[in-house]
């Protein structure tokens, strides 16, 4: 037991990590095999299941830097998970992305002080190589549209300037944005765990709608699929 996870089951050394619990609570029920809950502290459930015969986890963080960089410590520090895929969605910047598409975070820039915490100068946050290579293998052999590139985590859904702050980011290379993949990328590197952000296009300036709800929780197929198999690799 630790501050915030309580397991009841086993955890798996590979994860999955949407932001939304019930997202998880999906996979499990619809993706794993044999799948048992580990926790439900705060509502941040937790499953471990089998696909294609290898021990999976998924387990839903929240949103936000501060709640991510508590599970994925308690996670890597004290029950041995050793590859973490984040699954979640963002808001694509480029015009040519449309709902659903594929993101794979290479980098990770940030608006949240959380790094200001720990460095005398700014960590560059950055996806395991292999585990990006994997799922980018994976996501072209079964040709789902897929875009890698730097991602930017924010600390404000709702900023006062988002319009104008993402055309900066976007002029230095930024292709979406999320709340949680800066905080992943570096303490991963804390504890030389592999970690990767894998977003699907939730929203953005040049889409007519949003995602619903439902599709979020159940419907991003092409992104929990592409996950499974990239975590079973390692
Ligand atoms: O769908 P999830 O994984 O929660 O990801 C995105 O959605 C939330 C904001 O709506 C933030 O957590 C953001 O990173
Ligand atoms: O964090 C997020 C998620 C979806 N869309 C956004 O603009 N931001």
């Amino acid at each position: 037991m630790t501050p915030h996870i309580n397991p009841k089951a086993e955890i798996a050394p590979r994860i999955l990590l949407p932001g939304d619990p019930l997202r998880a609570k999906y996979i499990a029920e619809n993706m794993l095999e044999n799948a048992e809950q580990f926790n439900e502290v705060r509502g941040a459930l937790g499953f471990t299941g089998t696909y294609k015969g290898e021990k999976v986890s998924v387990m839903g963080t929240g949103m936000g830097m501060p709640q991510v960089s508590i599970y994925v410590t308690e996670l890597m520090k004290f029950y041995g998970v050793k590859t973490l895929i984040r699954i979640g969605t963002c808001g694509g910047m480029l015009p040519d992305m449309q709902l659903m598409d594929l993101i794979l975070g290479t980098g990770a820039c940030t608006t949240s002080g959380i790094n200001r915490h720990i460095f005398n100068g700014d960590f560059a946050p950055t996806a395991d190589f292999e585990l990006l290579n994997k799922a980018y293998e994976i996501a072209k052999e079964r040709e789902i549209k897929t875009y890698t590139g730097l991602i930017l985590s924010s600390d404000m859904f709702y900023g006062e300037n988002k319009k104008e702050d993402s055309e900066m980011w976007k002029k230095y290379g930024v292709i979406a944005g999320e709340m949680e993949g800066a905080a992943l990328y570096t303490i991963a590197a804390k504890y030389r765990c592999r970690a990767l952000t894998m977003l699907s296009v939730s929203d953005g300036p040049f889409i007519d709608r949003d995602l619903t709800y439902e599709e979020k929780e159940k419907g991003l197929k092409n992104m929990f699929e592409v996950a499974l198999d990239t975590a079973i690799a390692f």
